[in-house]
C-alpha cells in the first residue's frame, strides 16, 4: 500500500468505501479511495456537539449522511475519472443514482469541456438496492439554516427573512475570515461548520490529477442538509437566483454551465430527494430563484448595512495559498459583473467606494466587459448573470450622464451598441418575478411585494 502511486491513467475503479459520524464530536468522516489505493479521508464537522437523537432522527441523520458521502465523493472522483463506480458497505437505490448520476455529469460539466472529455453516459452509480419507501416527518421545528458567501446574494436573502420574522441562523461552510466578518455583522445566530478535503487530493493534483471545477454548491447544500438534520430543524435556504440556470454558449460544444449546481435543475431534483429520502418535513429551496441577478442588485442596493464588509469576489476564498490584500480583486468576470450588476440601482460614489475603484472607467477592462455582454467571446465560466442582463445594464448606463463618459460605457455606446436590438434592452422585464421556484408558499405571499419593488 505505501508505494502506491497516483497516476490517473492507470486507475480503474474509484471507491465509495465508508461515511461515519461521530455524535459526541460532531465530526463526520466521508473515506474514499481508487482501487486498493490509500484511504482518502474528508471531515465535516457540525458545532453543537454532542448530539441526542431519537431513533427517527438517528435514521435520518444516517441517510443525510449517505447522502453527503455520495455527493462530496465528486471532487475525488474527478482525480482520475475512473470507468468504474463502486460503493462499499451500503447499497442505492435507482432514485439516488439517477440524482448522483446528473449532479456529476452536469455539475463537472465545465471540468470535462476544459479538460477535453466527454462524460456523457461514462458515470455509472451501481443501484443494487430496491426502491425506498417514503420517509417519515421528523417533527422538525421552523427553523431556517441560511447559507451565507460572503457576497450580496446571501445578504439579500437573510435581510428579506429577518424583515418577514423568519427565525434564522446564519450558516458557512468552511474557514473564511470575510464570510465570518459578514455572518457577524448580520447580528444573527450562526453556525460555522468545518469542512477538511482530504490531503492526498492536493497531492494527486500535483502528480497530475484530473483538475477542475466541480459543483460546490451540490456538496455545500448536501452538508447543510446533514447539518439540518441533526439541529431538527426544517429549512435549508440557499440564495441562488434565476439566471444561475443559464449557462455559457460555446460554440461548437453547447451550453457548458459552471454553476449548475445553483441552477434550478439541481434545486428542484435535490430539494424533491430530501423529502422523499431523507426527512418528508426537510424543506431545501433558494430563496432568490424568482429573481434574475439584477433584480438581486436592486434589492441589495436597499441597505448599505455590508458595504464594508461584503465581496462577491472568488479570489478571497482558495482554500491553499495567498488571500489577495483587497476585497475586490476588480479584474475577475464576478467583480466586473457585480460593479456592473449594481451601476444602475446604487448612487455612483457608493459603489466606487465598495470596489475602490471605477472599473468602468478602465479601458484595460473592455475584453472583461465584452465577455460578459457576450460580444466577440462567451460568457465566463463563474457566477455572473446572463449576456442579455449585462448588455440591458450597460445600455441604461449609457444614458445616464454621471456614467455615460466612462471609457467602457462610450465604448459599448459607440460600438456595439449600435448592432443590438433596442427590445430585449429594456431593462424593466428583466426584473419581473418568476414563477419557478420552491419557496413555501405562505412565505412567497409575504415575500412577493417585497422583491417585486
Ligand atoms: C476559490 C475558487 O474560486 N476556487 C476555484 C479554483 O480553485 P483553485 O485551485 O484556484 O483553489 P481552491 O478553491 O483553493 O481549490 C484547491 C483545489 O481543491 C479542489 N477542490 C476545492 C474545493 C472542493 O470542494 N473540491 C475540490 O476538489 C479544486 O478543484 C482545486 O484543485 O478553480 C477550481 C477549478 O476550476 C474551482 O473548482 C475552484 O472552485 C471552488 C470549488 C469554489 O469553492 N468555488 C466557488 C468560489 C464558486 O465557484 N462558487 C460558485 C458556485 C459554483 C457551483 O456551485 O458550481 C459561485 O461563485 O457562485
Ligand atoms: N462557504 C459557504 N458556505 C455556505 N454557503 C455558501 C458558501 N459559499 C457560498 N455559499 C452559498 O452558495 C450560494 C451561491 O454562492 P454565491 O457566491 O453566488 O452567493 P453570495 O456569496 O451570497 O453572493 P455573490 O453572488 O455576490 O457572490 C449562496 O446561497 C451562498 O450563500
Amino acid at each position: 500500500m505505501t508505494d502506491w502511486i497516483f497516476n490517473r491513467d492507470a486507475i480503474r475503479t474509484f471507491r465509495f468505501v465508508r461515511c461515519a459520524f461521530d455524535a459526541q464530536t460532531g465530526v463526520a468522516h466521508l473515506v474514499y479511495a481508487f482501487d486498493d489505493g490509500p484511504e482518502l479521508t474528508e471531515t465535516v464537522t457540525v458545532p453543537g456537539a454532542p448530539f441526542v437523537l431519537d431513533a427517527a432522527r438517528t435514521e435520518a441523520a444516517q441517510r443525510a449522511l449517505r447522502l453527503l458521502h455520495l455527493i462530496a465523493g465528486v471532487s475525488y472522483y474527478k482525480a482520475a475519472v475512473a470507468g468504474e463506480i463502486r460503493i462499499d458497505g451500503y447499497a442505492i437505490d435507482a432514485d439516488t443514482a439517477a440524482l448522483l448520476e446528473t449532479v456529476y455529469r452536469n455539475g463537472l460539466g465545465e471540468f470535462a469541456y476544459r479538460n477535453g472529455l466527454d462524460l456523457r453516459g461514462k458515470i455509472r452509480f451501481p443501484a443494487d438496492a430496491a426502491p425506498s419507501q417514503p420517509v417519515p416527518a421528523l417533527g422538525l421545528r421552523a427553523h431556517a439554516l441560511v447559507a451565507i458567501g460572503g457576497g450580496k446574494d446571501s445578504l439579500v436573502s437573510i435581510e428579506a427573512l429577518r424583515a418577514e420574522g423568519v427565525e434564522q441562523t446564519v450558516t458557512w461552510i468552511g474557514g473564511s475570515q470575510l464570510i465570518a466578518a459578514c455572518a457577524a455583522h448580520t447580528g444573527l445566530p450562526t453556525l460555522n461548520i468545518g469542512r477538511q478535503l482530504a490531503p492526498q487530493l492536493f497531492d494527486y493534483n500535483r502528480q497530475g490529477a484530473w483538475n477542475g471545477h466541480i459543483p460546490v454548491t451540490a456538496v455545500n447544500s448536501a452538508i447543510m442538509a446533514f447539518a439540518a438534520v441533526l439541529l431538527g430543524v426544517d429549512q435549508v435556504v440557499f440564495s441562488n437566483e434565476r439566471s444561475a440556470s443559464y449557462g455559457s454558449q460555446i460554440p461548437g460544444t453547447g451550453e457548458v454551465n459552471h454553476q449548475w449546481s445553483k441552477g434550478w435543475a439541481f434545486e428542484s431534483a435535490f430539494g424533491d430527494y430530501l423529502q422523499s429520502h431523507v426527512a418528508a418535513d426537510l424543506h431545501y429551496y433558494s430563496l432568490l430563484r424568482p429573481l434574475s441577478e439584477l433584480a438581486v442588485a436592486r434589492q441589495f442596493a436597499r441597505t448599505d448595512r455590508y458595504d464594508a464588509h461584503f465581496s462577491s469576489c472568488n479570489r478571497n476564498f482558495h482554500i491553499l495559498g495567498e488571500r489577495p490584500t483587497s476585497r475586490w480583486c476588480g479584474v475577475c468576470p464576478k467583480c466586473h459583473f457585480v460593479f456592473l450588476a449594481l451601476a444602475p440601482f446604487l448612487p455612483k460614489l457608493r459603489l466606487v467606494g465598495i470596489v475602490g475603484r471605477n472599473l468602468l472607467d478602465d479601458p484595460a477592462q473592455v475584453p472583461g466587459f465584452d465577455a460578459l455582454l457576450e460580444y466577440g467571446d462567451h460568457k465566463p465560466f463563474e457566477c455572473v448573470g446572463e449576456g442579455r442582463e449585462s448588455r440591458a445594464a450597460m445600455a441604461l448606463l449609457a444614458q445616464r450622464p454621471d456614467w455615460r463618459e466612462d471609457a467602457v460605457i462610450r465604448r459599448f455606446a459607440r460600438q456595439i451598441l449600435p448592432q443590438l436590438d433596442a427590445g430585449p434592452l429594456a431593462l424593466e422585464p428583466l426584473l419581473a418575478l418568476d414563477d419557478e421556484h420552491r419557496i413555501p408558499a405562505a412565505l412567497w405571499e409575504r415575500l412577493r411585494a417585497r422583491f417585486a419593488a
